[in-house]
């Protein structure tokens, strides 16, 4: 395939882009053409320094030829096979691997084909789960103010973000605790907040509410990405643990962000020492290169649904795609990347240095908290009046011109680089980062 250049750059109109201000986006797109390692291509050639691993996904840093080379491989011997009353044993294989990694030991596996996918199927897990044992009147998920879930209509019922609720219909009886965002008490904080623990309570609330006995489950993300990245106040995820489970209330951690290194831990299970009963994970879990989810569930759960006539299917429910040979293939290469490198805890020895980095950006211009954890940054602007998240989406195309990838989210900047990064790369983020913070209006 010839270089991709402007010269033949394809039509924009047929394809429909998810999540983006498509007018907007291709009367002026920014398009990339090629990566290797912590740099994109962009179609006029500029090398661009990825912020975000793509979409926090990218853990292990682009081009990894080892990954290349097990897809290709496994392209050419099995691409695709059934995984309905059919099995082929490298799904096996890659869920032994992750079994033996598996965040508070729960190693049963399920395979998806994303995040909402795995989202989609812990939320059903744990209401099979009260059934099986049951249960049966717990049909209520709670999920977070600001939460995110993806965009199944389970994602969209449990999560907190209102435009991704606001125009579809959702799944009756879920409700919500409050978000744990407290820029009055809780600014400019490195790592875990002091205040806010007390918001776990809200669980008590729900259930005095509605009644323990109609709850079926509670999701969070251990650290909330999507939103803006807010860190949990120090205790509360130890208290909501200990309000679920005296309630018979599943606990499901969604890691689609934090799980494979993000915060210099294998998962925020284990970098918080919270061990919930479900977690969901996809983005790192291929180091983003195939679409790939996977969701982590304690024996309990698995085993009560395990029981019932030996040829009946036990979870009616699945994927096309559940245990995609090719995928599995990219996520036993990931892993091997991920061990050989020390990749799942190399954020913990440059969480300081990001700390010092990103909050050397307090007093710029516009700038009115950072937040941040492993390797991972929020830094929250003052919005523009009238005119919300302007003042960010600004920030990013500018950075964006001068070389850097970043996220935003409302007027909020989102960091989560490969774990890869050298330290020299980090000081560079934070000051492109300032420079384009300087020109803002
Ligand atoms: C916690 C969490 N749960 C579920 C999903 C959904 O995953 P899929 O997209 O693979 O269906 C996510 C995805 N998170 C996500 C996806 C795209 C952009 C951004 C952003 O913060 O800009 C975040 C996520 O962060």
């Amino acid at each position: 395939m010839p270089a991709q250049t402007r010269a033949n750059r394809p039509s924009l109109d047929a394809y429909w882009m998810p999540f983006t201000a498509n007018r907007q986006f291709k009367a002026a797109p920014r398009l990339l053409v090629a990566a290797e390692g912590m740099h994109y291509t962009s179609e006029d050639g500029r090398r661009v320094l990825d912020g975000t691993a793509g979409l926090w996904c990218v853990n292990a840093g682009h081009g990894r030829r080892r990954i290349a080379a097990a897809v290709e491989h496994q392209l050419a011997t099995l691409d695709y096979a059934p995984s309905f009353q059919m099995g082929h044993p490298i799904a096996f294989a890659f869920a032994e691997r992750l079994g033996a990694i598996a965040p508070g030991g729960l190693d049963r596996v399920f395979f998806t084909g994303s995040g909402s996918e795995s989202v989609d199927t812990a939320l059903k897990i744990a209401l099979a789960y009260q059934r099986a044992i049951g249960q049966g009147t717990r049909t209520r998920l709670i999920g977070r103010e600001r939460g995110y879930h993806g965009v199944g209509f389970g994602g969209i019922s449990v999560g907190g973000l209102v435009n991704n609720r606001r125009a579809f219909p959702l799944l009756p009886g879920t409700d919500h605790l409050r978000h744990t965002h407290d820029l009055a008490r809780n600014a400019f904080v490195k790592g875990q907040p002091e205040h806010g623990a007390d918001l776990a309570d809200d669980l008590e609330r729900l259930v005095a509410l509605h009644g323990a006995e109609t709850i079926a489950a509670v999701i969070v993300e251990p650290v909330a990405g999507s939103t803006g990245v807010l860190v949990p106040p120090k205790g509360y995820l130890e208290r909501l643990r200990e309000i679920a489970t005296r309630h018979g209330i599943l606990l499901i951690f969604d890691e689609v962000i934090t799980g494979f290194g993000r915060l210099g831990a294998p998962f925020a299970t284990d970098f918080f020492g919270v061990t919930p009963d479900l977690v969901t994970t996809a983005k790192g879990l291929t180091n983003g290169t195939i679409p790939m989810g996977a969701v982590f569930a304690s024996r309990a759960v698995h085993d009560a649904l395990m029981t019932g006539p030996e040829n009946a299917i036990e979870l009616f429910h699945g994927y096309t795609y559940s245990g995609h040979p090719v995928a599995c293939a990219a996520g036993l290469a990931t892993l091997d990347v991920y061990e050989e490198e020390g990749l799942l805890t190399r954020a913990a020895a440059l969480q300081d240095h990001w700390h010092e980095a990103m909050h050397v950006l307090r007093g710029a211009p516009h700038v009115i908290d950072i937040r941040t954890i492993g390797l991972v940054a929020g830094i929250e602007l003052a919005p523009r009046a009238g005119a919300p998240g302007s003042r960010a989406h600004a920030v990013f195309v500018d950075c964006f011109e001068k070389g850097l990838l970043i996220r935003v989210t409302g007027d909020v900047i989102a960091l989560s680089p490969p774990l890869i990064t050298e330290r020299a790369q980090i000081d560079a983020m934070a000051s492109m980062l300032g420079d384009a913070l300087a020109r803002a209006a």
